[in-house]
């Protein structure tokens, strides 16, 4: 078994992104700042999330603010944040609950400070596909016969949208596809899988030598699992993202990219 191990490409990243975080604040004077709204205050597994994004922040030098609202004053915080120009990206930490808060919520962050890149009018690309990108290319990993399972709005719409715009092939499968699927994805030479639903991908749908990746987030008992069953890992012949230390480092970097990059963009602004 081949692991893609995103915690070995993400120190490279860090390494850049501390360095263009030095430049913003010498040069332009802009010290970069993302802000987490999260409205969930109960869920062990936002803490966790919450917390890998500050420790990051912390390593590369952006200021991280988080802000616990309740249902009634979730909007008005993302919308004085949206007014704050000491704050360059916003993001709603998800899942919200209730879940029909989250829609409005994402849709509320302007377009310039979604770094999350989860609203109809995203100007960034959102960090778990981008992140699925950077893996499959730092591993040299050729894009043919590429099949998605699950179409959520964080993993698999947006990264069918990113590869066909490149010109990647792709086959997409959601709940509705449960009787083709593993007959379907025998076919693929790549499987990414971000469905939720833990054990999901078991080893006999997955062909001789593929390639895995594991991009599920449920949660379990306060702990994140992935989609891929206990039997894929014992085959040794896949190439597969390890249950930890695969995807998620690479999304939390990702993100932060998306924060310099609207943070320069001020910079730019300001020069004009
Ligand atoms: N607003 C958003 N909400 C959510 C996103 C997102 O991109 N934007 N993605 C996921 C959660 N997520 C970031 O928010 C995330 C999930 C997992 C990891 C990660 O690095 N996981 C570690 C394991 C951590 C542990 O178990 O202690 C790993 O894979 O090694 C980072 C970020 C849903 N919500």
């Amino acid at each position: 078994m081949k692991l893609l191990s995103g915690s070995e490409l993400v120190d490279f990243i860090k390494e850049r992104q501390a360095k263009q975080v030095r430049n913003l604040k010498q040069a332009h004077h802009i010290h970069p700042t993302l802000a987490i709204v999260r409205c969930n205050t109960q869920s062990d597994v936002i803490s966790t999330y919450v917390r890998l994004k500050q420790a990051y922040g912390d390593d590369i030098g952006v200021e991280v603010a988080v802000y616990s609202e309740t249902p009634d004053s979730l909007i008005a915080r993302i919308e004085s944040l949206n007014e704050d120009d000491s704050v360059h990206g916003v993001i709603v930490q998800l899942p919200v609950t209730p879940a029909d808060l989250t829609e409005g919520a994402i849709e509320a962050v302007m377009a310039d400070k979604d770094v999350d890149g989860l609203s109809s009018h995203a100007q960034f690309d959102p960090a778990t596909p981008t992140a699925i990108l950077w893996l499959l290319a730092g591993y040299n990993i050729n894009l043919e016969h590429v099949a998605i399972v699950g179409r959520g709005r964080l993993v698999g719409a947006p990264l069918e949208k990113m590869l066909r715009n490149s010109g990647v092939d792709v086959m997409s499968y959601d709940e509705t596809s449960a009787d083709v699927l593993p007959e379907e994805l025998r076919k693929a030479k790549v499987i990414i899988t971000a469905t939720g639903q833990p054990g999901v991908i078991t080893a006999d749908m997955i062909a001789q030598n593929a390639v895995v990746v594991d991009a599920g987030t449920a949660s379990e008992g306060g702990v994140i699992r992935g989609d891929v069953a206990h039997d894929v890992r014992e085959r040794q012949d896949l190439t597969i993202t390890p249950e930890r230390g695969g995807v998620g480092p690479l999304t939390v970097a990702a993100l932060f990219d998306n924060v310099l990059l609207a943070a320069r963009r001020v910079a730019e602004s300001r020069q004009n």
